[in-house]
């Protein structure tokens, strides 16, 4: 059985890490660091990392083509069995495709100041939160380390990868996203918005990779309680931005300093949180995951 040793350290995220396994496989590791308010937090929430990794294999044994390979295979070593996964290498496409069913985050803030999103016009007297039927696709260009991803409309995607890939990223991430967020509130669960990675492969087949519908990669909202109008609770990082911002933390979210541990009470709430979603959404038990 290999470690994690043995495989090359090809990109590391605020919050996962990717190893190159051979020619044609590369390990993706979710690992169990939170990040709040553009800080990576000190404190890891345990089981973190293996939630989010069974929620993707869920959502891929639905949505093909991907690059899943396997969960549990030898290749994968024991250290981070059940939250890495072995995928196909494939060639990237530069694009943060977004889809996004409900105003919020840098949408909202794009609308307020232009009345559009990614150049799309949306009516007039939208509100944060408001539900956009049919929803919207809009791209972002990765960021540097550090800095926020840049909203780019549809053109500007089409210049750089041709029309064809343009459309087929977006009619891809709307299809996806809409089937995604129909489902998920069969459960209770309001999928706001998700960011997919697409690769191409030898083919040049259009696949999806990367993690999909993870609350890292989506904004995930309990569905009871919603109201247009104000700005909804996160249904997982809620307890950790509600202390993080209380008198109690100290910690001066305005300040350059990094935010201070969590205290076990909120760890443990948001383990909670994580693994509820993951058993709404699914109807499975997390004790199963490769137990
Ligand atoms: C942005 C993301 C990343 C993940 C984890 C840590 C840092 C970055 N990433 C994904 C690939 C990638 N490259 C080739 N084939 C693939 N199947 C994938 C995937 N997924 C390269 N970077």
């Amino acid at each position: 059985m290999p470690t994690l040793a043995d495989y090359q350290h090809v990109a590391r995220g605020k919050v996962r890490d990717l190893y190159d396994v051979d020619d044609e496989l590369l390990l993706f590791v979710a690992s169990d660091r939170i990040s709040a308010f553009d800080h990576i937090l000190s404190t890891e929430i345990p089981d973190k990392g293996r939630v989010l990794t069974a929620m993707s294999v869920f959502w891929f044994e639905r949505l093909t083509p991907n690059h899943l390979v396997a969960h549990d295979d030898p290749r994968i070593p024991a250290e981070v069995r059940g939250r890495a996964l072995l995928v196909r290498k494939l060639q990237m496409v530069d694009v943060e495709c977004v889809a996004r069913g409900y105003l919020t985050g840098s949408g909202m803030a794009d609308y307020t100041a232009t009345g559009a999103v990614c150049g799309i016009e949306l009516p007039a007297g939208l509100v944060e939160a408001s539900e956009l039927n049919p929803p919207i696709f809009t791209p972002a260009s990765k960021a540097e380390i550090g800095a926020h991803d840049e909203n780019v409309s549809f053109d500007v995607i089409a210049a750089k990868h041709g029309e064809e890939l343009a459309s087929k990223l977006r009619d891809r991430t709307i299809e996806l996203y809409s089937e995604a967020r129909a489902y998920a509130l069969t459960r209770g669960l309001i999928l706001a918005d998700t960011k997919f990675e697409f690769g191409l492969d030898a083919a040049g087949e259009l696949i999806l990779a990367d993690e999909v519908f993870t609350p890292d990669s989506s904004r995930y909202w309990p569905a009871e309680g919603y109201e247009p109008g104000r700005v909804q609770p996160s249904f997982d990082k809620q307890y950790v931005r509600d202390w993080l911002t209380s008198s109690e933390s100290g910690w001066d979210r305005k300040s350059d300093t990094p935010p201070p541990p969590l205290p076990a009470d909120v760890v443990e709430a948001t383990r909670q949180r994580y693994v509820e979603a993951y058993e709404r959404l699914t109807g499975r038990s997390f004790a199963d995951w490769l137990a």
